[in-house]
Formats: structure tokens, sequence, C-alpha cells
């Protein structure tokens, strides 16, 4: 088209942890009471699709002290600072604390599930974004899709636009609570009328990650339903082509 100059944008340096000490980089042996990191490399791959540049710094230990020496100098090298685990109200939850210790809580806990306790705020000097995403690796990738993707989008510059939601039928009974906004894994699919159905994957614990993976959607029961019947109408968010 001829144009010798464009405008283009730096792609967002984002830096990831994992937290706990039970949480063990594979390759590691696995201690009694260990469990392999996931979360990690679920945070690489759905950053590196959003075009971001991914500053990996490995795992962080349950301590107050080290959190916080390791945010710090994260927030100096990022434009935005993402952790997994550590934001609930165990005894060994030191994100959110370190997170007011060193700069603005801006909310922590939303009404969803799964993700509920998710955190959000600002570290350091240079007012870097943080979000401290809950540990359940589900968590970690819901909590990503409805928060961390539209905050990527406005460090990209790119306007907000709202997640792609299309109408199905359910074809099978969904369990969910007022007040709360429900994502459950789902798999639809087009009948011979074209009408979408969707049903559910089955058990929905948020550690079961083996259920994103058969999953194809998100049927999304929002704060002012309170479950579903089958053949009633729901909305879902395609997973498939939509990162
Ligand atoms: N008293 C309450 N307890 C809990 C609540 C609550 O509201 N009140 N909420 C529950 C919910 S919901 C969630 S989600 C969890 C989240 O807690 P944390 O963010 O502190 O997560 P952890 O305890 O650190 O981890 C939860 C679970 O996930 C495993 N995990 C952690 N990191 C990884 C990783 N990188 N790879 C794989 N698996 C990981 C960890 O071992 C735990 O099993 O809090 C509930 N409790
Ligand atoms: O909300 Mo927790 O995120 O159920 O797993």
């Amino acid at each position: 088209m001829g144009y010798a100059e464009i405008s283009v944008c730096r792609r967002p340096k984002v830096a990831i942890f994992s937290t706990g000490n039970e949480v063990t980089a594979p390759g590691e042996p696995l201690p009694k009471a260990g469990i392999y990191d996931a979360n990690r490399f679920t945070l690489m791959g759905l950053l590196t699709e959003q075009g971001a540049e991914v500053i990996d710094l490995g795992i962080l230990p349950d301590d107050l002290s080290a959190t916080k020496a390791a945010l710090e100098n994260a927030a100096q090298q990022s434009d935005l600072v993402i952790t997994s685990g550590g934001v609930s109200v165990g005894q060994a939850d030191f994100t959110r604390e370190a997170l007011e210790q060193l700069g603005r809580l801006a909310f922590w806990r939303v009404a969803l599930r799964p993700g509920r306790p998710m955190v959000c705020g600002w570290l350091g000097e240079r007012h870097t974004p943080f979000v401290g995403l809950p540990g359940n690796p589900v968590a970690v990738m819901v909590t990503f899709l409805q928060f961390v993707k539209p905050l990527l989008d406005r460090l990209d510059g790119q306007p907000l636009s709202p997640p792609n939601r299309l109408n199905a039928i359910a074809d099978n009974a969904l369990k969910s609570r007022y007040k709360r906004t429900d994502f459950i894994r789902g798999v639809y699919h087009t009948d011979e009328h074209g009408q979408l159905h969707v049903r559910s994957t089955g058990a929905q614990g948020s550690g079961i990650l083996t259920s994103m993976v058969a999953a194809n959607c998100l049927i999304e029961l929002t704060d002012d339903q309170d479950g579903a019947q089958p053949g009633e109408v729901v909305s879902i968010q395609p997973l498939t082509g939509w990162l």
C-alpha cells in the first residue's frame, strides 16, 4: 500500500510466577504432598497466544518477604505481573498481603466460580498492574479469559471488546447459584436444523484440568440465574478460535 512507516505497539512484557511450597517444577522429583506446576505453563500458552512477551520467574515459596522481594523485582521489569495461588484465606496465603504492602489493592474476591478469590491491584513506583489468580488450574484459565485478556487488550492499545457469546439449548441440567456467575465447562454442537446445543463436561471441581481439555466452550450462568433445566436457552462463550 506504499506506507513507509506505520505506528505499532510494543508487545506487553508480562512477568509470571506460580506460588506454593507444594508446587514442583516438572523434571524435579515430586516430594510427598507435592504437586507438579501446571499454571505457569497454562499462562505461558495463553499469554503467548495473546501476543505478550512472557518473563517466567518460576515458583515462589509460601513466604511473605520472599514474595514481596520477587514481586517488587518483577514490577520493575514488566508491564503486568501475574501470579497464581496464595490468594485465599489460608495461613500460607501471602499474595494479597504482599500486594497491600508494596502498592495498592484494587479488589479482592469476585462473585464468580471458579475464580472467587482473585486479587487485583498495582505494584511499586511504576504502578505496574498486578493480577493474583487463584491456584486451582481451571480457575486460572477462567479468570485469565474473563479478566486478564481484556487487560492485555488495553495494554496493547486495543479497544475493549466483550467475549464472543452464543445462545445454545442446554441438553442437561446445569447447577449454579444466585448472586454469583458460574462458568461451567461445556461441549456444544450444532444439530441437523442448525440449532446449537450444549452439555456440561460433568464434574466441575476447579482442579479438574482434564475437563478443560474435554470442553469447547464455557457455559455462562449469570448471578440472576439459579441453574438451568434441560431445554432452556443458555449463553456460551466458545473456546475454539476465541483466543
Ligand atoms: N475459607 C476459605 N477457603 C477457601 C475459599 C474461601 O473463599 N474461603 N475459596 C476457595 C477457592 S474457590 C479457591 S479457588 C482456593 C484458592 O486458593 P489459593 O489461590 O490460595 O490457591 P492455593 O491454595 O495456593 O491452591 C489451590 C489448589 O491449587 C493447587 N495449585 C496451586 N498452584 C498450582 C500450580 N501452579 N499448578 C498446579 N496446581 C496448583 C494447590 O496445590 C491447591 O490444591 O481457595 C479455596 N479455599
Ligand atoms: O473459585 Mo475456586 O476458583 O472454586 O476454584
